[in-house]
């Protein structure tokens, strides 16, 4: 089901109380702004009985003497009034609107930086069911929503409650005869216009879904652009979301009909209404019981009360939407990382080097309780020492460092580093510890530099550019046409893998962390640059404890040991030479890629 025709509930709409945190460190703002709203209100509700009075003094018989609302002012002080309160009342709607933009605006930034920040703490396990195109989606389009309520429509829709409800006073006691038809009529019309603007906002969500649709397939398509062009598919997919878009054409056009004989029926019934009532109320005035102005001040309070209906139906329909979006945003804000930092966390061991354990671990992951990705696995990794976890695709090598990282949690067991238990240490010294080279090197849309500094924020350009020399990526960035300057663009689309590669191991390096972590981490490299690189790599190992992954043998033959691991379990460990004369499966991986 779309998620904006999810029919209005009292819990949607409760979760705007959600929002209250947010609007209470400028709740002075909120009172000025509810002051000048009043302010404006009453102003409005004043002009028709100036009205009322100008007409009679000028135009009628005259004023009771002191009974109008400027007491016995002739035309000219009538007009002179008439305009104040109109500057009166432009002055404070101008505040009012600003004061209230003010907050909106302000609201939403806070929302949004909130909510950010919060989705920025969740554990990867959060991402895997949550699409970030739908957190996106949360942190624009919810929050435009919610900057809509608060930052005009809950003051037009208090506005116009005032002006209905003042209004209708005011026509009550201007007239009370032509009041009570004039209500008559308006039970009467109500029932077919609400039924007909029900109709036109399940439309308009319609409509908005249609759109949503075709910018949804557009957004995929134009991220696997070089796929579809391999397959020729661009007509196919330009067919595609022209298809969605006449879709959202029709659907918008059959709103419009809807809305367009809606607009003849309001416009018929308000006029009509308002003639009717003229026409009843000229007779009195022929007749003596209604002056001239007594009828003008009540088809003005008609049409203030009939703008207050409308904008009231409008503003409504906002709010149950912002309803939605609060429950959304609220949903990520309120989102408990699935990862808890220890409330007392241990500080980091001291030591220059660290080891790292692993005690009878086992993990499942969270998408998949029931299969055994690390099953029992033990292991001591002495300080300084250099370990390769061979094995074949899916034995549970990543895992091993997802779970070092502590981005899930074990299933039973415990890892140790530097004798510490991961869990008493907190996530940011646990991670501080950690230089990480993953499998698929992210960059990020930022200069060479700015991409390997994110390593360690305060690192100098020499420094960034040692990293890179260690990594052998300061050749190749060298010649980019503005040498370290050079913007990488998005997602690093134009570096090719190697180089990619090469830029995630001097940022690795750059960090300078304890242990070091690489995941396949030459996997994209060419005979030569891989010989360079791991010489960089060589020089960074250099007395760190360091875990190697590696589908490629040859590059691990200088380590101390290797850890095979299959199906979860580890199977053998040893040096190169031991586990080849054991003649197990590193022996015949071996077998199949070093004696080629
Ligand atoms: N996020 C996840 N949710 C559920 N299962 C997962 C997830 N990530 C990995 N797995 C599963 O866990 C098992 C171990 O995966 P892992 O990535 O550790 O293997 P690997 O040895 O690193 O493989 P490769 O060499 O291909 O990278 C695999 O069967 C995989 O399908």
């Amino acid at each position: 089901m779309p998620r904006d025709a999810v029919p209005a509930s009292p819990r949607r709409l409760s979760a705007l109380r959600g929002l209250a945190p947010f609007l209470r460190p400028y709740r002075v703002r909120v009172g000025l702004a509810f002051a000048l709203l009043c302010i404006g209100s009453a102003t409005i509700l004043v002009v028709p009985l100036a009205f009322r009075d100008l007409v009679d003094a000028g135009f009628g018989r005259g004023a009771a003497p002191g009974g109008g609302l400027f007491g016995t002012a002739g035309l000219d002080g009538h007009f002179i009034a008439l305009s104040g309160l109109a500057v009166f009342w432009a002055l404070a709607v101008a505040a009012r609107y600003y004061t209230v933009s003010w907050i909106g605006e302000r609201v939403t930034a806070d929302l949004r930086s909130a909510v950010y920040e919060q989705v920025l703490g969740q554990s990867p396990q959060f991402f895997e069911t949550l699409q970030t195109g739908e957190v996106l989606s949360r942190l624009t389009g919810d929050t435009t929503l919610i900057q809509t309520v608060v930052g005009s429509s809950v003051s037009m829709g208090l506005r116009s409650l005032f002006q209905f409800g003042g209004g209708m006073a005011m026509l009550a006691v201007t007239s009370p005869y032509l009041f009570a038809l004039i209500l008559g009529l308006m039970t009467l019309l109500a029932a077919p216009i609400a039924l007909i603007g029900r109709r036109v906002r399940a439309l308009s969500r319609e409509s908005q879904d249609r759109i949503a649709d075709a910018s949804a397939l557009a957004g995929e398509i134009l991220n696997a652009m070089p796929t579809v062009q391999a397959f020729t598919q661009e007509r196919n997919e330009a067919r595609r979301f022209a298809g969605r878009t006449e879709t959202g054409f029709a659907t918008a056009v059959s709103r419009t009909r809807v809305r367009a004989a809606m607009t003849a029926l309001v416009i018929a019934a308000v006029m009509g209404t308002i003639i009717f009532v003229l026409w009843i109320g000229a007779r009195q005035v022929q007749a003596g019981t209604l002056s001239v102005g007594e009828l003008g001040a009540f088809v003005l309070y008609a049409a203030l009360v009939a703008g207050g209906v409308g904008t009231l139906a409008e503003v409504w329909g906002d709010v149950m939407r912002a309803g939605g979006a609060a429950e959304r945003l609220l949903e990520l804000l309120h989102a408990e990382p699935a990862i808890r930092e220890p409330l007392r966390p241990e500080p980091p061991a001291a030591a220059e080097r660290l080891s790292i354990a692993f005690d009878h671990v086992v993990f499942c992951y969270p998408a998949r309780p029931a299969v055994r990705a690390l099953d029992d696995v033990c292991l001591d990794i002495a300080p300084g020492e250099r370990v390769a976890l061979v094995g074949p695709s899916g034995a549970g090598k990543t895992s091993l460092f997802q779970l070092l990282l502590r981005y899930y949690k074990v299933s039973a067991g415990s890892i140790r580093i530097g004798g510490r238990d991961v869990r008493e240490l907190s996530l940011h010294d646990l991670r501080r510890d950690i230089a990480i080279v993953p499998q698929e090197p992210v960059i990020f849309s930022a200069s060479a530099l700015e991409n390997i500094r994110y390593g360690r924020g305060d690192a100098t350009d020499d420094e960034v550019r040692q990293a890179a020399r260690a990594a052998a990526a300061d050749e190749f960035v060298a010649r980019l046409p503005e040498g370290y300057g050079t913007f990488l663009g998005e997602r690093g689309t134009r570096l090719s893998g190697g180089q990619r590669q090469r830029i995630a191991i001097a940022r690795a390096i750059l960090k300078n962390a304890r242990l070091l972590l690489l995941d396949e981490a030459t996997s994209a490299l060419d005979a030569e640059s891989e010989i360079l690189v791991q010489q960089g790599l060589d020089a960074a190992m250099q007395g760190r404890t360091t875990l190697v992954i590696a589908h490629r043998l040859a590059t691990v033959q200088r380590v101390d040991r290797i850890v095979v691991l299959d199906g979860g379990r580890i199977v053998e460990t040893g040096t190169p030479a031991d586990l080849r004369r054991q003649g197990g499966l590193y022996a015949r991986l071996a077998a199949l890629q070093l004696d080629l």
